[in-house]
């Protein structure tokens, strides 16, 4: 009888726990108004600790990354978005495990370079800790660049060591009223260019992206290429900036 009824204190516990869970989550979702709110429920756990982790803009110990040691994590997917750029995809231990790294904050990747040497570079994942089980980086790999080369050989299933979190740009919610980025080429990933395009679809009156070219391409009739070659002048592009077809 004891037990039974002890059963079901415990059983209304977690009940109340669960429903607690779900409403703050709901709730949290509701007065962010989070793009990306579809959440699995078996996701919910992990969610919940990111919350805590972004409430108290500190890192509570739940993330997989260790300031002190490389750790490995697999390359799941690979995609090529240029001729010197690709996305890799790499999962964390299991899929609710959250990579725990602070907005513009980075880490360090460990590879080989052509001639076997060791050698550690920093990178920034485009992905949040909001999104659970993975982690992104974009990497422009050089000719010459020696961590370059470890990623260019990189397969799906071969595994990356990573230690982090590292930086000194510390954010903390409201410490401005508004930011200025300045981004050149893969300088853009820690400024999580889908989130704010996302952003200024949102808040068109508080965020605007420009996005700045250095070459221009023109191909057309020649009165347009007369005229938009007049424009861009303008615009402060100088003749070596355009190309004309
Ligand atoms: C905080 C931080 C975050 C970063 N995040 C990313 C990221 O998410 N994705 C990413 O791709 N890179 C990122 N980088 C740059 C990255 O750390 C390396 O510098 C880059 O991958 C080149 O390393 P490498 O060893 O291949 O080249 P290296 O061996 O250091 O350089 C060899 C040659 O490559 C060329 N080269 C190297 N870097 C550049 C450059 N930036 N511009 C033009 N030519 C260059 C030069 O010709 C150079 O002589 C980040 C850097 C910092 C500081």
């Amino acid at each position: 009888m004891e037990s039974l009824q002890s059963h079901r204190v415990e059983m209304i516990s977690i009940a109340v726990a669960l429903v607690a869970i779900g409403a703050g989550t709901a709730f949290y979702f509701y007065i962010t108004k989070k793009p990306k709110g579809i959440l699995k429920f078996s996701n919910l756990s992990a969610v919940w600790l990111i919350l805590l982790q972004k409430e108290k803009n500190s890192f509570v110990g739940i993330g997989c990354l260790d300031p002190d040691n490389f750790k490995e994590y697999k390359l799941v997917k690979r995609t090529e978005l240029s001729h010197n750029v690709a996305k890799f995809k790499f999962a964390l231990p299991t899929p609710n495990s959250v990579l725990g790294l602070p907005i513009g904050q980075h880490m360090s990747c460990r590879g080989k370079d052509s001639v076997g040497e060791e050698v550690v570079k920093p990178y920034t994942p485009t992905t949040l800790d909001s999104d659970i089980g993975y982690f992104e980086l974009v990497i422009k790999m050089y000719p010459q660049g020696r961590m370059s080369h470890h990623f260019r050989e990189m397969r799906e299933g071969d595994y990356m060591a990573v230690k982090g979190p590292k930086g000194r740009f510390k954010y903390q919610p409201n410490q401005v009223r508004a930011f200025g980025m300045i981004a050149g080429g893969t300088g853009i990933t820690p400024m999580f260019q889908e989130e704010i395009d996302n952003l200024a679809t949102i808040f068109p009156s508080q965020f605007n992206i420009y996005y700045v070219l250095n070459q221009i391409l023109r191909c057309g009739p020649p009165p347009m290429n007369k005229a938009m070659a007049a424009h861009l002048n303008d615009l402060g592009y100088t003749s070596q900036m355009q190309f004309q077809f």
